[in-house]
């Protein structure tokens, strides 16, 4: 989403060498040390997550029958697709065992979510198995669905079959700078582009409830063709705590959508989304993890075609353990851009 707000930002100089990126990145970190610095030691206070607190926090309106207001609403006006998931799964979980674990989900987006008023979430429990058990979720504004789910969740159970690809290697989110750092950074420019500088305004005030570190801020936004390919570390805003697996995953949930579709515009500096939304959601947890430390999450585009984009995401514990996977296809119309960023 952050970077669609942007403004389809580029510079004509090609490719970016990546050392001189993580050198840049050397030098503003050192620059920003003292924002850091409060922003940990805010951090420190141990803020109750605004994700525990108010976005996932659904109210019961009767057996099976939840309603869930929003924290932060995109630029586009339309719902937050994390966030409609995210709460799509945490009512799906309200009606399993605390024994059962959630491994995955499926959702469509079939409808723009309405901004100006909650989202009522009503659970249809479709089986109850002896490992494996589903619920379908349907979310509704205005007495029509705005999204469909299925989530399945399982008991625990041992496997001798274990394996996962290994965790790309990149900077620890110590040495990284935060979206608001770099943000700070780049309106600092001089020869800043209106329409930059706008987009990037309106992207400070934004109260995202979670915290990003782009791995390469140039993916992050999209400063020249790259592979559809990019990585950050995310973690949520504000403490969780060990909590229950469960709410760490509707956590997870939230976190996935943001910033994966943009991933398909990395190809193609030279055009700016004029529509785009997030058709389908699927998500897969591998391991147990706490959404309120950093993990990696890479995300790659491995096809686009006929107004869509296909993405695969894949979210590692810092410790290179595999943690959830997703994939997710979104409609994406384009237009060139007219004025070029002088990010
Ligand atoms: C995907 C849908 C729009 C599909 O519905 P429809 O098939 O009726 O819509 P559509 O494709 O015909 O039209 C959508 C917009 O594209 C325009 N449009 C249609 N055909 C076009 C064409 N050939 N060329 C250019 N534009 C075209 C329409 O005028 C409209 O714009 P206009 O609307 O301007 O008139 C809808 O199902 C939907 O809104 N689902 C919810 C999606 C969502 O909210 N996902 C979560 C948020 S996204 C998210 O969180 C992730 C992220 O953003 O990164």
């Amino acid at each position: 989403m952050a970077e669609k707000e942007l403004g389809g930002c580029h510079e004509n100089s090609g490719l970016i060498d990546k050392n001189k990126i993580l050198e840049a990145n050397e030098a503003l970190k050192s620059e920003q040390d003292e924002v850091s610095q409060s922003r940990n030691s805010q951090y420190q206070q141990d803020l109750k997550s605004v994700l525990l607190t108010s976005v996932l926090n659904l109210e019961k309106l009767d057996v099976d029958l939840y309603r869930g207001t929003h924290h932060w609403v995109p630029r586009t006006q339309r719902l937050f697709g994390g966030q409609i998931v995210g709460q799509a799964l945490v009512a799906a979980a309200k009606s399993v065992s605390d024994s059962l674990y959630a491994h995955s989900l499926h959702c469509y987006f079939v409808r723009a979510g309405d901004p100006k008023v909650p989202v009522l979430y009503q659970v249809d429990r479709t089986r109850d198995g002896r490992s494996f058990t589903v619920r379908s979720v349907k979310a509704i504004q205005h007495g029509q669905p705005i999204l469909i789910c299925q989530a399945s969740f399982q008991t625990l159970q041992p496997s001798p079959l274990q394996h996962q690809f290994p965790m790309p290697v990149v900077p620890p989110p110590e040495d990284l700078l935060t979206v608001e750092e770099l943000i700070h950074h780049y309106l600092s420019k001089p020869d800043l582009a209106e329409e930059a500088k706008k987009g990037l305004k309106k992207l400070l005030a934004n109260e995202v409830p979670i915290e990003i570190k782009p791995v390469n801020p140039a993916h992050f936004y999209r400063l020249g063709p790259e592979q559809p390919r990019r990585l950050f570390w995310g973690r949520a805003r504000g403490h969780i705590g060990e909590g229950n697996m469960k709410l760490h995953c509707c956590v997870a949930a939230y976190v996935s959508d943001f910033a994966l579709l943009g991933t398909v515009l990395l190809p193609y500096p030279e055009y700016r989304a004029k529509f785009a939304a997030s058709l389908d959601h699927s998500m897969w947890f591998h391991s147990t993890f706490r959404s309120d430390e950093w993990m990696l999450y890479e995300c790659e585009s491995p096809w686009a075609g006929s107004s869509r984009g296909l993405v695969q995401g894949r979210m590692w514990r810092r410790d290179g353990m595999l943690a959830a996977s997703c994939s997710q296809e979104g409609v994406l119309r384009v237009k060139p851009v007219t004025e070029p960023s002088k990010l």
